[in-house]
């Protein structure tokens, strides 16, 4: 089984792009991100942190704006009108699940769609699944680089997606169809879900339930990619797959922690650069 290590490809991926933050530094750019955080969910807090300090590693410029969980929705409109307008700011994220007294989709879509780093706005859906992306949900596109990687070919492959949430199921499932892969998405509604994940070459879980895909869900030699961010019975990090019963089954398979996480940072610090390299381009 071989291990796919997110740690080893972040790093990778960090010398390639400080070399394009150097470039497009020396163009006079350089490249901003701003992250809005709402409240005091701690684990929110920690990837904030690592988006921050992933930021600076690379010579970028950061910004956290961090409003007490009771802020109204509309000081947070109004702070995005601001950052919309600011032009050192070339991409910024409201790190979600905000508080269930704000309005998500109020939120998400009052980000203007240019500086949307984490391709959650309707039009950027919209242009993900024409096959002509302007910005892309950094957790599917983390896990796409992943796999290139590790020259996991996509092409004609079956992938079972388990999980339908905007932010990883369906921009994964849309990413995947882009390189030619057979996609299917399951849920809590699917029938018959260890039959349908045993036919899958590729298996993406993304349920948020600890430890919950075992040997008996997965097909002999089956690449798995695990997004859980959970916690098992001794409050240990653990993901959505039993890894321990799942890696003599895998052909590869993601840890967790050390996975996709750190993906999900290295890709949404390529989609800013990608945006200050068109701001210095003009
Ligand atoms: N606005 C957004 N909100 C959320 C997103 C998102 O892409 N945009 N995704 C997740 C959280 N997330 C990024 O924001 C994220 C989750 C996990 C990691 C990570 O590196 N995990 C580490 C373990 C960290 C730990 O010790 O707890 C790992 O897997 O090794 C990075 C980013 C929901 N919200």
């Amino acid at each position: 089984m071989i291990l796919l290590d997110g740690k080893k490809v972040a790093s990778a991926q960090d010398e390639k792009m400080a070399q394009r933050v150097a470039a497009v530094k020396e163009k006079g750019v350089t490249p901003g991100i701003a992250v809005i955080l709402v409240g005091d969910n701690s684990a929110s807090a920690v990837y904030v942190r690592n988006k921050q300090r992933r930021a600076e590693k690379l010579g970028m410029n950061s910004q956290l704006i961090h409003f007490e969980a009771g802020v109204t929705e509309k000081e947070l409109l109004d702070k995005i009108a601001e950052l919309n307008n600011d032009p050192q700011v070339d991409g910024f994220l409201v790190q979600l699940p905000l508080p269930d007294t704000i309005d998500e989709d109020r939120v998400i879509n009052a980000i203007d769609s240019s500086k949307d780093v984490d391709g959650f706005a309707p039009d950027n859906v919209g242009h993900l699944w024409i096959g002509e992306p302007h910005t892309k949900p950094a957790t599917a596109a983390g896990i796409l680089t992943m796999l290139d990687y590790y020259d996991v070919d996509l092409d004609g492959k079956n992938v079972v997606i388990i999980g339908r949430s905007n932010i990883v199921g369906k921009p994964v499932a849309a990413m995947m169809l882009a390189k030619n892969a057979t996609v299917t998405i399951a849920h809590s509604h699917t029938k018959n879900l260890k039959e349908l994940t045993k036919t899958a070459d590729v298996l993406v879980v993304a349920i948020g339930k600890a430890k919950f895909v075992t040997k008996d869900y997965i097909k002999d030699g089956a690449v798995v990619i695990d997004v859980g961010m959970d916690r098992d019975e001794n409050g240990k990090l653990c993901g959505d797959v039993d890894f321990d019963d799942v890696k003599d089954t895998a052909s590869m398979i993601t840890p967790v922690p050390g996975g996709v996480g750190p993906m999900t940072i290295t890709a949404l610090m390529e989609q800013v650069i990608e945006l200050a390299e068109d701001r210095a381009n003009g």
